[in-house]
């Protein structure tokens, strides 16, 4: 049912000296911050010859990565992303399987404008899985 890895995602807390990381030190290509008020996050992407990375920096009063980073405060691997052909068929079928899917189950636009869920990482190996419709 996955497909492609869409993004492996890194939480920090300082977004400007993590994307200068990766351009100046790891010469990497970089986007610009993105920030992404429904998610509670801003984003800035990594472009990688097979996928992306993605930092995520807390953005409002209630980011859902505010915790990780009080649990992580140097920053880490927050979740990854794979494609689906059919995000509510994949949903409908983790969900008959008894896996938790994060939120209203509703799938929401993610950050590149495609729809996107989450699931429990208690339910997959200690791995937050964020999937987006290929
Ligand atoms: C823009 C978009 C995109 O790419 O398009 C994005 O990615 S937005 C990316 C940001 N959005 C999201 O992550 C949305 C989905 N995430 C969530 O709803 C939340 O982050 C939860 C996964 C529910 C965790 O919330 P929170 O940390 O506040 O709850 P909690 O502290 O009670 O955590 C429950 C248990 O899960 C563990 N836990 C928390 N976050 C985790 C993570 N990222 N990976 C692995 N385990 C994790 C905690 O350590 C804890 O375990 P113990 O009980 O053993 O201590
Ligand atoms: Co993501």
């Amino acid at each position: 049912m996955i497909g492609r890895l869409n993004h492996v995602a890194i939480a920090v807390r300082d977004l400007d000296r993590a994307t200068a990381l990766y351009r100046d030190v790891l010469g990497a290509t970089v986007s610009a911050p993105l920030a992404q008020p429904d998610h509670g996050v801003t984003v800035v992407f990594v472009t990688l010859p097979n996928t992306k990375i993605e930092l995520l920096q807390p953005l409002g009063e209630a980011s859902p990565i505010a915790r990780f980073l009080d649990k992580n405060p140097d920053g880490g691997l927050h979740h990854v992303c794979y494609e689906v052909d059919d995000i509510l068929a994949a949903r409908d079928r983790l969900k008959a399987g008894g896996a938790r899917i994060l939120g209203d189950a509703e799938p929401r636009i993610g950050a590149h404008g495609k729809p996107v869920l989450f699931l429990h990482p208690k339910d997959f190996s200690g791995t937050l899985i964020e999937l987006e419709q290929a």
